[in-house]
């Protein structure tokens, strides 16, 4: 079982669960994988404690989209699972069920099985070409009980990895459609012509608050506010999509003083540790969110390990808070880490 948030340990755990296609495939970046090391480097911001403040008390807790968790971290849409571990996303959900899951329009589980285990989660969503199997899946998702869609708009197509991809014979890689459509289904590639007036149709078609996920850029962030954008996720899919692109760290403050306030910042990519997820606040964001950690910790462990995992996220998050001198999320502000006033 994974007991630790170690990434390296996480990894090498995993490494040995798993066979070697499955594990290229959760390792893998796009390209040379440059995002990839730089998603990492990016966090190696120095920390700047203030001392002599009251941290009697930490408290951890926030709220995303008005659902109140217990800490500002959540499980960022994976897909697959059931490559990593035969329970796949019905583990991760009950592993993750004190924090916020977001289940992949790739899961290899259906609707029916996840949400008796799940807690809050938000369903990733991408526009497929067939828009009627679109709507109907996200009709399911909302009878089924998500709270948020979270639009990926990173991926027109997707971007050429650096190691093998093609999911095993059999594995049930579009179990959320309606009538599982295989692997090469032409009507569940994802619509290139992804497009802003799509925001306010994800939205008309659900009811739904919609997050963005896949912006690193202020004026695109603006952009997709005034087309109805809930929230944006900053992301660059965990370097799997355009190498080269800005690791989410450095992207992070421009999306946030483009947004200025008016909506929800997340952020993904290299997040390994709760003192990164308290850079992350600090630099703006409402709530970071975990990738390959989760699989890791999934494959190592199933719902054990990714308990373990997100309670030492969060145990670390408390600690940096309180070394940091904060109380509250809300005094995790940029000076910690940048030096300069808000
Ligand atoms: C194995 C794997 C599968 C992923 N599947 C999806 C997906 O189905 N939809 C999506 O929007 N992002 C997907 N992502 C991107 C993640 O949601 C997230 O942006 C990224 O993993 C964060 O980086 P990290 O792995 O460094 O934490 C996937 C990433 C990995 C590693
Ligand atoms: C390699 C194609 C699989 C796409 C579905 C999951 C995903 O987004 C990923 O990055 O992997």
């Amino acid at each position: 079982m994974a007991a630790s948030t170690n990434p390296d340990l996480l990894a090498a755990q995993a490494r040995a669960a798993l066979d070697r296609d499955a594990y290229d495939y959760l390792a893998t970046g796009a390209g040379q994988e440059v995002t990839l090391t730089e998603n990492l480097a990016g966090w190696r911001l120095p920390l700047r404690p203030r001392v002599l403040r009251d941290v009697s008390t930490v408290d951890t807790e926030t709220s995303l989209l008005g659902t109140p968790v217990a800490a500002p971290l959540g499980v960022a849409p994976l897909g697959f699972q059931r490559w990593f571990h035969p329970d796949g996303e019905v583990a991760t959900a009950k592993g993750a069920a004190a924090s916020l899951f977001v289940l992949s329009m790739r899961a290899t589980t259906g609707f029916d099985q996840l949400t008796p285990v799940a807690g809050p989660w938000w369903c990733q969503v991408y526009r497929l070409q067939d828009r009627q199997l679109t709507v109907e899946t996200i009709r399911q998702a909302v009878a089924a009980g998500a709270r948020a869609l979270v639009l990926t708009v990173d991926t027109p197509y997707a971007g050429e990895k650096a190691r093998p991809t093609e999911p095993p014979a059999g594995l049930p890689v579009n179990a959320l459609l309606p009538g599982q459509p295989g692997w090469d289904d032409p009507r569940c590639w994802v619509a290139a012509d992804l497009s802003l007036a799509d925001i306010g149709w994800f939205r008309e078609i659900s009811g739904l608050p919609v997050v963005v996920k896949g912006v690193l850029r202020g004026d695109d962030a603006r952009e997709c506010l005034a087309a109805g954008a809930a929230a944006i996720w900053v992301s660059n899919h965990g370097g799997r999509q355009l190498d080269g692109a800005v690791a989410t760290a450095t992207a992070l403050p421009e999306v946030v003083a483009a947004v200025a306030d008016r909506a929800e910042v997340y952020v993904d990519g290299g997040v390994r540790s709760g003192r990164d997820v308290a850079r992350a606040l600090a630099l703006g964001a409402r709530a970071a969110f975990l990738g390959r950690p989760v699989a890791w910790a999934l494959a190592a462990g199933g719902v054990a390990g990714v308990r373990s995992l997100l309670d030492g996220i969060h145990a670390e998050l408390w600690e940096a808070m309180a070394l940091l001198g904060c109380a509250t999320v809300d005094e995790l502000i940029p000076d910690l880490v940048t030096g300069l006033a808000q």
